[in-house]
């Protein structure tokens, strides 16, 4: 089995009208490509929820910082496709630039507060990127339901905040973040790092778990992160750019674990951007 890709909107859109006239129910994975685990575990999850499941595969100029990072993103289109033909995904829409920004493109889709901080501190304007093509994917393809990984938990957060704030009527379900089994967090990026640096990588997350048990519920936090950070900084990463506690529901900065939290942190290991997070777990107050 393989799985139909399409290039156009207009294609898009047949399909799209044929599904709905049969009453089905449409889902779609928005994807940047180079496959693995985690976005499978994303159509897994779409299988289940609707008849219909859409695959997106656009690397979003728009998203990117630099230009470096925007050349080097990996490119795997037919393992991609080849990837997903198990599963009996019904498109995987992969358009050209032209699709998603035709001439005289002039729009852009900005939200604030969750988009503040965290990663947008590093990559200015990157959250506009995203959440401009999320809105663009939502339309073209009207689907019902949309999935995204926690992994991306400030993403997960302004994607939801605009489609609620646009009255785009799509269901944003979060899922879980898949792990290597030495718990590094699944990324395409992965890739670009060296053996030497992919043994040092699991590193962040075994100190972002760790730090999590240290959290005690109520108790002031700064002493604690400011220990966290050094000790990836010891572990081999070459900076932290944020470690951060933040509330689950809303992102908004945290000093203490006062309602469900988030730990997040971005860090550099080599030449290569990791980003992490994990829930806080509760803690009786004593
Ligand atoms: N390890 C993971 N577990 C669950 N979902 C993931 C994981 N990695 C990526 N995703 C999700 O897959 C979707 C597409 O992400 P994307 O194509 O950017 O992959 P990626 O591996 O995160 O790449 P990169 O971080 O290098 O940009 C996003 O919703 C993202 O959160
Ligand atoms: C959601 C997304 C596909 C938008 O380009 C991208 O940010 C990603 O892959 O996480
Ligand atoms: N996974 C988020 C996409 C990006 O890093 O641009």
């Amino acid at each position: 089995m393989s799985v139909p890709i399409v290039r156009t909107l207009a294609d898009l859109r047949l399909a799209v009208a044929g599904w709905r006239g049969a009453g089905e129910k449409i889902a779609v994975v928005p994807t940047m490509g180079a496959l693995h685990e985690g976005h499978l575990s994303l159509v897994r999850t779409a299988l289940g929820n609707a008849d219909r499941v859409i695959v997106t595969l656009f690397v979003n100029p728009k998203q990117f910082n630099s230009a470096t990072d925007l050349a080097a993103y990996p490119r795997t289109e037919e393992a991609d496709a080849a990837k997903l033909a198990p599963f009996g995904v019904d498109m995987l829409y992969a358009p050209g630039a032209e699709q998603i920004y035709p001439a005289g493109f002039s729009t852009k889709v900005s939200v604030s507060g969750v988009s503040e901080g965290l990663c947008d501190a590093f990559r200015p304007g990157h959250f506009d990127g995203v959440a401009t093509v999320v809105a663009k994917l939502f339309l073209q393809t009207g689907a019902d339901s949309a999935y995204f990984g926690e992994k991306d938990f400030q993403q997960l957060h302004v994607v939801r905040r605009m489609a609620r704030d646009l009255d785009i009527p799509i269901e944003v379900v979060g899922c879980p973040t898949v792990r290597e089994a030495d718990g590094l967090a699944l990324s395409s990026r992965n890739q670009r790092l060296s053996s030497a640096e992919r043994a040092i990588a699991p590193r962040l997350a075994e100190i972002l778990f760790a730090t999590t048990d240290r959290l005690v519920t109520g108790a002031a936090t700064e002493a604690t992160l400011a220990e966290a950070r050094a000790a990836i900084v010891k572990a081999g990463y070459r900076e932290v750019e944020y470690l951060e506690l933040r509330s689950s529901a809303d992102l908004t900065p945290l000093e203490r674990v006062d309602r469900p939290a988030r730990l997040l942190v971005a860090a550099w290991l080599g030449n290569t951007r990791l980003i992490d997070n994990v829930e806080v777990p509760a803690s009786p107050i004593t």
